[in-house]
């Protein structure tokens, strides 16, 4: 069974941890988070599929990140379940199955471009984690994000975009299969942000990695997504998925045509409704 058709299984209700063999990235069975009273997210059901590109939109304050953090076993469910490739988000961050994008590149000041790419590795084996060997290398890894010559450089001779393509380079280093992604194009330029989606989905195509992309924009979010998953506001909860069916490549011309303009107007109206 493909990815998609498994994808949609899950979206039907199919109980996706037992639809062939292959486990979900991310699965969430009625998952709420409370921070004392204040509920942030409630009963989420999703099921995100091995390989899909998700991005996720909604109001200031619906749980977007919240969401991230519960998926990263920064945050614990206060009911619900919640897996990561079939295992509790604690088991899967121990065993690196994930890796986190923020808006923030958070780079080490003083240690090179390559250095900081280089630092989870250093990490794992100082605390005796077996890291697999990775198929490619921290300077490949550099060469994939466009950076190939600047690896010697110092964050602060970098521009932002270039910080958060370290750090995108960064999260890739321990082979991730699914990676959580914070607004991380959010503080940049237009320019920088469009050539950053396009390299993003370079990367997603030849990772084969599972991405997890939240943003405020809602033509980044049908640019990049496979699907746009729509949160609304108190509590958090599912208000749509919207798969986003676009025959042929993301290409820059593709926000000029109609199919893109309608389901950007499509998640408007369903955002006004939050
Ligand atoms: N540690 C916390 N303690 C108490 N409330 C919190 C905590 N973290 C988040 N919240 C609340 O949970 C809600 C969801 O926050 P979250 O940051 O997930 O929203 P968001 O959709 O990512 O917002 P934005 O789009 O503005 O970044 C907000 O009302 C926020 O104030």
């Amino acid at each position: 069974m493909s990815v998609r058709k498994l994808a949609s299984a899950a979206l039907d209700g199919t109980d996706v941890a037992t639809v062939g063999n292959l486990p979900a990235a991310a699965s969430l069975r009625g998952a709420s988070v409370k921070f004392g009273h204040f509920t942030a997210l409630s009963d989420i059901n999703l099921d995100i599929m091995a390989g899909e590109f998700w991005t996720i939109l909604g109001p200031s304050g619906c749980g977007k990140s919240t969401m991230l953090r519960l998926v990263s076993d920064l945050i614990p469910a206060s009911s619900g379940e919640v897996r990561v490739l079939g295992k509790p988000t604690e088991a899967a961050r121990l065993a690196r199955e994930f890796a986190f994008v923020f808006q923030d590149a958070t780079l080490l000041p003083w240690r090179s471009a390559l250095k900081n790419v280089e630092l989870p590795l250093e990490i794992g084996r100082k605390r005796g984690v077996k890291i697999p060997l990775g198929e490619r290398t921290p300077r490949e890894l550099l060469k994939l994000v466009g950076l190939e010559g600047r690896e010697d450089a110092l964050p602060h001779e970098l521009s932002g975009g270039m910080c958060q393509r370290v750090a995108i380079a960064r999260a890739l280093v321990c082979q991730p299969k699914l990676l959580l992604m914070d607004e991380p194009f959010g503080a940049l330029d237009e320019m920088t942000r469009d050539r950053l989606n396009l390299q993003l989905l370079q990367i997603w195509r030849e990772t084969g990695t599972t991405i997890l992309f939240v943003t405020h924009s809602i033509p980044e979010a049908v640019f990049l997504g496979q699907k746009v998953l729509m949160l609304r506001a108190h509590p958090g909860r599912v208000k749509a998925i919207v798969d986003i069916d676009m025959p042929g490549a993301r290409e820059m011309r593709l926000r000029e045509t109609p199919a893109f303009n309608r389901y950007c107007a499509r998640l408007r109206d369903l955002l006004e409704e939050c």
